[in-house]
């Protein structure tokens, strides 16, 4: 895991939980956005080896996913990758990683960070009660979601920002496809999913 020491005692850190299969422009976008238009200092992208709603679905293995993440973020001093969750069981529960980071980092003050189409199946994570009165959570905002009773929480803010219709989900489709994903991911991610045979093999 990268240090996160450059944030100061009692500042804000977003965490970006995700999949990341693979990490895409519209994480990124998302990620930089909250990280310089929001009140946070930082936004660390937490790498979850098994979403618990996305169990027996095609994911890379964990390794992989860091470092097309790590690759990414390089140069940006307001991200970092999290492999926290790798040594944690499965499936990547984040009320249990929340708790976890709070044991590592006491000064922090963390915001959890989504995008709005988590933000119907909120009430169903692990926890969903102490998550939302433990933590404040930015959302930002996806094409193609329905608006939310969740979204009335007094702890839930979502963001004005450009709206991005790019999903991994769509990445992984045009690569089996043989077409172009220049530019939905950054190019170093690009060369790996190329070098690796991702989705094609
Ligand atoms: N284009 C986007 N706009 C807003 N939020 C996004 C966008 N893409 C991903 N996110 C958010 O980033 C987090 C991690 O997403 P995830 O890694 O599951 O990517 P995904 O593109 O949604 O993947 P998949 O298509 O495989 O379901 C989630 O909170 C998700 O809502
Ligand atoms: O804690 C939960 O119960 C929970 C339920 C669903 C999703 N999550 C986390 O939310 C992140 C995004 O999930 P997904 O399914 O949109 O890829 C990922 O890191 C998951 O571990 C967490």
């Amino acid at each position: 895991m990268s240090s996160p020491a450059s944030v100061p005692n009692g500042r804000k850190v977003g965490l970006l939980f995700g999949s990341f299969n693979p990490i895409h422009t519209g994480h990124l976008i998302l990620a930089h956005f909250m990280a310089t238009h929001t009140d946070l200092e930082e936004v660390w992208l937490v790498v979850s080896p098994q979403s618990p709603f996305k169990v027996g679905r095609e994911l890379l293995p964990e390794q992989g996913r860091l470092r097309m993440v790590e690759a990414a973020i390089a140069g940006n001093d307001r991200l970092r990758a999290l492999d926290v969750e790798f040594g944690m069981p499965k499936p990547s529960y984040t009320i249990d990683t929340l708790d976890e980071l709070r044991r590592r980092y006491p000064s922090y003050r963390f915001v959890l960070l989504m995008g709005e189409d988590n933000l119907p199946g909120l009430p169903r994570w692990k926890e969903a009660d102490r998550i939302l009165a433990e933590n404040e959570v930015y959302v930002y905002p996806r094409p193609g979601v329905a608006s939310t009773d969740v979204q009335m929480h007094p702890g839930i803010q979502v963001v004005t920002a450009p709206l991005l219709d790019i999903s991994a989900t769509f990445i992984r489709d045009c690569v089996r496809a043989g077409k172009s994903i220049r530019y939905l991911v950054p190019e170093p991610v690009e060369q790996q999913i190329q070098a690796a045979g991702y989705w094609r093999t």
